[in-house]
């Protein structure tokens, strides 16, 4: 497998802020949050249960998940969040494996919320945190997302503590500048993983 960058960060952050400049340098992204929505397609393996579990109302008319539906129960309740990640988790963890052992750029990315909550964190031979300060991130995700600022104080609750996410980085990007900013810190960044993958390779 290639060298593995995981990068974290709570809602928000601007993960695929950082990884959509990466992917643009040629870097393969595998991505949890597009992973997560594999795995609970109709006829994949976990629709199923879900709906056997939490009732049609998390269902929409053609059979697809009701998202925003899910999201209000599983942010509302921490026993049904646990539920459903007991049931989805370790079929993203497969599906990500797969993803990462399949890619071909010098270098990979694993972009997950959720690295550090998970076992995804032993795929990553490096951790970066993308970091913003949790006002930031509240606006930010309350401008792209049709959430109110109450669930996505759920969401944030339900992540890591912003200081013990910064703890477990080996290296942060803050991104509390502008998108002008984070292109220049990017670059560096890629230029670092480059050679840290050379030296592995070599
Ligand atoms: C509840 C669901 C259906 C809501 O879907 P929705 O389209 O509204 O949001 P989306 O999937 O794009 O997630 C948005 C953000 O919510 C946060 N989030 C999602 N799931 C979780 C979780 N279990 N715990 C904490 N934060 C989460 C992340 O920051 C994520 O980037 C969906 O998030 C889901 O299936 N979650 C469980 C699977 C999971 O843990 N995914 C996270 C990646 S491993
Ligand atoms: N440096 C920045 N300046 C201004 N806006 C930004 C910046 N970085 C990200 N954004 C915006 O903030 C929002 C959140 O960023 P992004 O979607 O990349 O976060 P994320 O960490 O991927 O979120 P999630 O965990 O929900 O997937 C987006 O609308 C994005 O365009």
């Amino acid at each position: 497998m290639s060298l593995v960058i995981g990068i974290t960060g709570g809602i928000g952050s601007g993960k695929s802020a950082v990884t959509d400049r990466f992917e643009e340098l040629g870097i393969v992204v595998v991505d949890a949050d597009k992973v997560a929505r594999v795995v609970v397609q109709p006829g994949g393996p976990a629709l199923d249960a879900i709906a056997e579990h939490f009732g049609a109302e998390v269902l929409l008319a053609d059979g697809q998940l009701d998202r925003a539906a899910l999201r209000s129960i599983i942010f509302a309740d921490d026993d049904e969040r646990r539920w459903l990640e007991q049931l989805t988790h370790p079929l993203i963890g497969q599906e990500i494996r797969q993803q990462l052992e399949a890619a071909g750029s010098p270098y990979v990315m694993l972009s997950s919320p959720l690295l550090l909550e998970t076992s995804q964190s032993a795929l990553a031979d490096l951790v970066v945190v993308v970091d913003v300060p949790e006002a930031m991130q509240l606006q930010r995700t309350m401008t792209r997302d049709n959430n109110d600022e109450d669930q996505v104080k759920r969401i944030i609750a339900a992540q890591l503590p912003r200081d013990t996410r910064l703890d477990q980085a080996d290296i942060v990007i803050d991104n509390s500048g502008s998108l002008a900013e984070l292109d220049g810190i990017v670059a560096e960044l890629h230029r670092e993983f480059l050679a840290r993958a050379g030296s592995r390779a070599s």
